[in-house]
């Protein structure tokens, strides 16, 4: 009885064995089956993703060549001067014109910021480059010499000028005491203004000459545009310069590139050009009006200028530069034929009635026209015909060139 319970039991135990061993083997059966799908769907993502990664590498060497493309030359070299927003900037190129153009996606935008030097593609006028900052030391421009050569002598038709600026800048720093005993405070500088070519340069440079002092000159509007976020710096440089230089002067020419009237700024241009009025302002309140440091600044355009620049205590005495008149032609006409072999019958009156209009500029070079006409029909003197000739061409000079100013095709 008892073997025959020990022969059942164990049969019942082999079954439960043999039951469980068959679930087993179909439960992993099961789990083999989907690591199988999951290894096919793994090796289908790695496909897709390897095609991927040939795609993008192929990608990105084109996108690479094209870059390569944009930064070949020529390019124009040029300077952020405001940035519009919208991914697009406002570049002046070296040469002058400016441009709105958008930059390279491969630059990193911190990098592109006012002021910083660029490079365009000329075709795509695209910033495909940020240059490193880097100036050569014939500073921004400026222009310093020694003692000018220029003497009154050489300025025509311009007494009363001459007076007042030999009043405003030679006799403070030739003769300060004069100022001591009286008890009055000598300019700091004076404003030369009036039109074109009429001598504002060559008067500065005389009253240099007189007073033996060095002649530092500047161009505003150059200050501003050609080097975009350096106008106040250069300011300040400039007169440090002027004071270690000293006795001297500084000449800003175009002034009203700098000292037009302050408007609300609009774009970040404008605020440059304020930043540097401001410097310069303050730099002329700063310096002592009986100190050998004395400036002079130039304009054509003297209606736009900021009245701040006028008040006393910085531009004192305001000159007019005016068109010579008939007197101031003759003047003018006279000094620069003085080394000139010219006709005897020639009379320089009849060429100062004839030039009416023109500034000192154009006489110097009808001058030098009729010496050329002279010397292209081999004569050993200057006639009245050359000087004819002369008057002609540089008249109609003139005139074209105010047509394509007025055309709007060229800019002087
Ligand atoms: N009154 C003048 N007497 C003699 N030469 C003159 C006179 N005005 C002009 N010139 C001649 O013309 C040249 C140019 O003049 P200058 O540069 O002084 O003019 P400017 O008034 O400063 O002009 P701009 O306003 O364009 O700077 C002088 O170097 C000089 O040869």
């Amino acid at each position: 009885m008892a073997d025959s319970q020990t022969k059942k039991s164990e049969s019942l135990n082999e079954e439960d064995v043999t039951r469980y061993l068959l679930d087993r083997i179909s439960g992993l059966e099961k789990r083999n089956l989907e690591l199988r799908e999951e290894l096919r769907q793994l090796e289908s993502e790695k496909r897709f993703i390897e095609t991927q990664k040939i795609r993008f590498e192929r990608e990105i060497r084109k996108l690479k060549g094209e870059v390569e493309k944009l930064r070949s030359p020529p390019l124009i070299i040029g300077t952020i001067t405001d940035i519009a927003g919208d991914s697009r900037y406002v570049v002046q190129s070296s040469a002058g014109p400016k441009f709105m153009v958008r930059a390279s996606g491969f630059l990193d935008t911190a990098d592109l910021k006012q002021g910083a030097r660029c490079t365009l593609n000329q075709q795509s006028l695209t910033i495909v480059d940020i240059l490193p900052v880097s100036f050569d030391s014939q500073i921004y421009g400026m222009e310093i010499s020694n003692i000018p050569e220029e003497t009154y002598d050489d300025v025509g038709g311009l007494e009363y000028q001459i007076t007042e600026i030999r009043e405003a800048v030679e006799l403070p720093l030739t003769k300060p005491e004069i100022f001591t005993r009286i008890g009055i405070t000598p300019p700091k500088g004076v404003l030369l203004y009036g039109p074109p070519g009429t001598g504002k340069t060559l008067l500065a440079r005389a009253v240099a000459h007189h007073t033996e002092a060095k002649f530092l000159r500047v161009v505003g509007s150059e200050l501003v545009q050609k080097y975009i976020g350096e106008g106040a710096r250069l300011v300040r440089e400039l007169f440090e310069l002027a004071r270690k230089s000293a006795p001297s002067i500084i000449f800003i020419d175009e002034i009203d590139a700098i000292g037009a009237h302050r408007t609300e700024g609009i774009t970040s241009g404008d605020r440059e050009v304020q930043r540097t009025l401001m410097q310069l302002l303050a730099d002329l309140d700063g310096f002592e009006a009986r100190g050998d440091v004395k400036i002079i600044g130039a304009t054509n355009r003297i209606d736009i200028l900021d009245p701040a620049l006028l008040r006393p205590g910085r531009f004192d005495r305001i000159i007019e530069i005016p068109l010579p008149d008939y007197e101031g032609r003759l003047s003018i006409l006279k000094i620069h034929t003085e080394n000139m072999n010219i006709s005897k019958k020639l009379s320089l009156e009849d060429i100062a009635k004839l030039t009416e209009g023109m500034n000192g500029s154009e006489l110097r070079a009808i001058c030098t026209e009729a010496g050329m006409f002279a010397l292209r029909n081999e004569k050993d003197y200057v006639g009245i015909d050359d000087f004819i000739l002369a008057t002609d061409k540089v008249g109609s000079e003139i005139k074209n060139h105010m047509k394509t100013t007025s055309d709007g095709v060229m800019f002087a």
